[in-house]
């Protein structure tokens, strides 16, 4: 099998990091001669085995100064502003190069102040820095990395996609989705356009006349980036971050690892960089796998753009959008209060102790005070008193459940002329297909 292409081995060049010779050795990538990018059905490129691999092998150690993340880009964007010295140490082993090419993004970067730059976060820093380095093109550092980052048309299952670029028949599919993926799109679209709108605010202060924010923020571009941000980014604290979702790291060459419901490599991270081991062995051939996480199908979509078509252990099936509307205005109050509102799921295996939770609270006129309640809520009993009727509200939830499920799952065998569309109408019939598996389930269990 081949390598992907030039591409690939101009990456390989620039992560091995031997260009300056002032640099030792330890900071330089080691990528083991084991493994090879590769093309793989269904799920793009990846990462393959060349030859036999053991269990607990390091396949991959990329330094700090490859990692696109807060520190990295506070680094080199300041480069460009003399009045910035940075001192901490989480800056200081980080290597920009010696001579920079200047232009009119550099020219913006050099009138961020220390302050502007930590105001943002990541998510909002590095899709600005992203779009800028793009067009920068050969006078980017980032230049192999950015070339291999993905094309825009690797996110068209994508539903923010649908939604913020308005695609062929877009209020149709987003109509068709389950309304939990629907609510889903929606946070996710308003976390992009939160960026995007702080983002163009922050840069219309740094123009000049007659330049537009739209021609050095173009929202494709934009939307590129943040997506390629959220489909690649692996967690990693960050010293200044200031919320979990700050703590991540985009790493080149790690980020082909496509993923698997079940962790197949680890990785880890100290002052050497990034690596990645090996936690079972593979044969020549074999792909090698990362998990991303437990994520449901839903949640793979609406965050990365694909699904596990076939057993995704992590499906579940959320029920709130049916549980809600029977809520009293006391019951809410009291669900609030505890932390209990929203999120009501099960699984092939039961109910979250949540949905227990509410199908109980949905018996009870008066919550505050039902001792049974606080029983159930503190462990001390099983919530047995309950059981028969939340069975019977369950049973004609799932059923209309399969309803909705029998109107749209024929949509994975749709026949669109438009082969984008009949793609995505295939992804929305896999999640109703998905809920209606575990609706039979639970429902089988119940009888
Ligand atoms: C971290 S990247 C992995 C490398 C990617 N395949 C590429 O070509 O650059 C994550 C993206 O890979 C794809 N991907 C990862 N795991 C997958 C899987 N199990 N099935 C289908 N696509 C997958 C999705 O497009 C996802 O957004």
């Amino acid at each position: 099998m081949t390598a992907v292409d030039d591409r690939t081995n101009a990456l390989l060049e620039w992560i091995k990091n031997t260009q300056d010779e002032t640099l030792k050795p330890s900071t330089h990538s080691y990528i083991s001669p084991k493994i090879e990018v590769r093309e793989f059905p269904d799920s793009g490129r990846g990462i393959g085995a060349k030859e036999s691999i053991k269990r607990s092998e390091e396949l991959l150690r990329i330094p700090p100064s490859f990692l696109i993340n807060f520190n990295t880009v506070v680094c080199h964007i300041t480069k460009h502003n003399k009045n910035i010295k940075l001192k901490e140490p989480h800056y200081l082993n980080i290597y920009t190069p010696f001579n920079v090419q200047e232009d009119k993004f550099t020219k913006i970067y050099s009138k961020f102040s220390m302050n502007e730059l930590l105001e943002l976060t990541s998510f909002q820093l590095l899709s600005l820095y992203l779009t800028f380095e793009n067009q920068r093109g050969k006078k980017s550092f980032w230049q192999p990395f950015i070339n291999m980052l993905p094309d825009s048309s690797d996110f068209d299952l994508n539903p923010l996609i649908w939604k913020v670029l308005e695609v062929k028949h877009h209020d149709e599919l987003l109509k068709m989705l389950p309304t939990t993926t629907q609510s889903h799109t929606d946070k996710v679209y308003k976390r992009f356009i939160g960026d995007y709108d702080l983002v163009k605010e922050v840069l219309s202060e740094k123009l000049e006349d007659g330049d537009s924010v739209h021609s050095f923020l173009p929202l494709e571009l934009f939307l590129w980036a943040w997506m390629c941000i959220n489909s690649r980014c692996l967690y990693m604290t960050i010293p200044q971050g200031k919320t979990n979702a700050d703590n991540f790291t985009m790493a080149p060459y790690v980020d082909f690892l496509n993923h698997s419901c079940n962790d197949q490599c680890s990785i880890k991270i100290d002052v050497l960089g990034f690596h990645v081991q090996t936690t079972s062995s593979y044969t020549p051939g074999e792909q090698l796998f990362l998990s991303y996480g437990p994520h449901s199908n839903d949640f793979l979509l609406c965050e990365y753009g694909f699904i596990i078509p076939k057993d995704n252990k992590w499906n579940d099936l959320d029920i709130s959008s049916f549980i809600i509307p029977l809520l009293r205005p006391r019951q809410e109050e009291f669900l609030k209060e505890n932390d209990y509102y929203d999120n009501y799921t099960m699984t092939k295996d039961g109910l979250s102790f949540r949905t227990d939770v509410v199908l109980a609270v949905l018996q009870e006129d008066y919550p505050q005070t039902s001792r049974k309640l606080s029983a159930l809520l503190n462990g001390v009993s099983d919530g047995s008193a309950y059981r028969s009727h939340s069975n019977a509200l369950i049973k004609e939830i799932l059923h209309k459940v399969l309803h909705e499920s029998d109107k749209y799952k024929h949509l994975e065998f749709n026949d669109d002329n438009d082969e984008l569309t009949r793609a995505r109408k295939r992804t929305i019939g896999v999640l109703y297909k998905n809920r209606q598996e575990i609706a039979l389930a639970v429902l089988e269990e119940l009888d």
